[in-house]
């Protein structure tokens, strides 16, 4: 099996991307952020208090003949950007792009903290990480991919996430027209449960590359690049009036600043991110300081490729034994 989906951006600079997918029979169709960086499919739901849900699509287990109620299970799930929520699971049919799943673990949100009620464009989340992450206790449940695996042609997922476009999540097949030249693949440590792996090196604009092992994790869910100080100081020093806003939260700038490329490698391979991508947004929609889409990563404890980054490149993560992840220019 196979299927195809379009990655739509929820606003003007690409905050996240939503996949339509449906749920239960008659289908219900809800709009999920797909998520390489956790591991739970989470959506907003009938049993969602209303005073929570503001203009979110919603599912509906009692609307559903094939929804079964998963009993004495709950999840709580916490994001890095202390946004969360919790609720009951259900299993259910679950299709994203055609490729259907018989028996999805759903989980029903009881609890979404603010932000999500603030997203009205987010009706919640497919876990891509792998499902050692998974909340859903008192036993864990597998995520989409997993589900899928045994009945994909190819045990792979592909990401082609676009500046200020619609792009497309693939599975169990790669697109080679998404694509140009070769994939370069380079290994993924599994633990904790993240698409962890190495950069092999970075540069900034024209000047020379830095070869240093950089790890990380490649997650769809991150909006931005979170790098350590060093590389992100070596960044900014090229863009003329920037600083590093305690205010702000991160390095800002005058939005009429000329900034310089990013370049990160896969092994051999270079991947360069282009200078608008980094030009992230304005502070606010009248201000001339703008927030920079390449940010420290001292306060996370780890490493993130974020959209930012991966959608300068069309990336395949292989659910091969053992996984690795592919980068190609696009
Ligand atoms: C440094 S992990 C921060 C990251 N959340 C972001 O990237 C959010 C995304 C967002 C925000 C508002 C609306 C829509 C999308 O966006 C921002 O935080 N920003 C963008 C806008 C910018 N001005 C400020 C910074 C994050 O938790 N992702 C998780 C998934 C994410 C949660 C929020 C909803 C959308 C999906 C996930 O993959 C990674 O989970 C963890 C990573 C590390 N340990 C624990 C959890």
């Amino acid at each position: 099996d196979t299927g195809s989906a379009a990655a739509i951006p929820i606003n003007e600079v690409d905050i996240a991307y939503v996949t339509p997918v449906t749920i239960g029979t008659p289908p219900q169709t809800l709009m999920l952020d797909l998520d390489t960086g956790s591991s739970d499919l989470w959506v907003f739901s009938s049993l969602t208090p209303s005073n929570q849900v503001r203009g979110q699509e919603i599912y509906s287990p009692t609307k559903s003949s094939t929804s079964k109620l998963l009993s004495g299970h709950t999840w709580s799930i916490r994001y890095g950007d202390g946004s969360g929520s919790r609720g009951t699971v259900y299993t259910d049919n679950f299709t994203i792009g055609g490729l259907e799943v018989k028996s999805q673990a759903v989980q029903a949100a009881l609890e979404v903290s603010s932000s999500f009620t603030q997203e009205q464009s987010l009706d919640g989340l497919v876990g891509l990480g792998f499902s050692a992450l998974n909340t859903v206790r008192p036993s864990s449940q597998l995520t989409f991919f997993d589900n899928a695996r045994p009945n994909l042609d190819e045990e792979v997922f592909t990401a082609d996430l676009k500046y200020h476009a619609t792009g497309s999540y693939d599975f169990g097949f790669i697109d080679s027209k998404k694509y140009a030249g070769n994939i370069t693949y380079t290994a993924v440590q599994q633990s904790p449960g993240y698409w962890t792996h190495s950069l092999s090196g970075y540069s900034v604009g024209s000047g020379a590359f830095q070869a240093s092992q950089i790890s990380g994790i490649s997650d769809t869910g991150t909006t931005l690049v979170y790098l350590p100080t060093a590389i992100v100081t070596a960044y900014y020093r090229q863009v003329q009036g920037a600083q590093n806003s305690q205010y702000y939260g991160g390095y800002v700038f005058p939005c009429s600043s000329t900034l310089p490329t990013f370049t990160f490698g896969i092994e051999g391979a270079r991947f360069t991110i282009p200078a608008s991508y980094i030009n992230y947004t304005r502070i606010s929609p009248t201000s001339t300081t703008c927030y920079g889409g390449l940010q420290s990563s001292s306060g996370l404890g780890i490493n993130i490729f974020g959209d930012v980054a991966l959608k300068a490149a069309f990336v395949v993560f292989s659910g091969t034994n053992p996984p690795r992840i592919g980068f190609a220019i696009k």
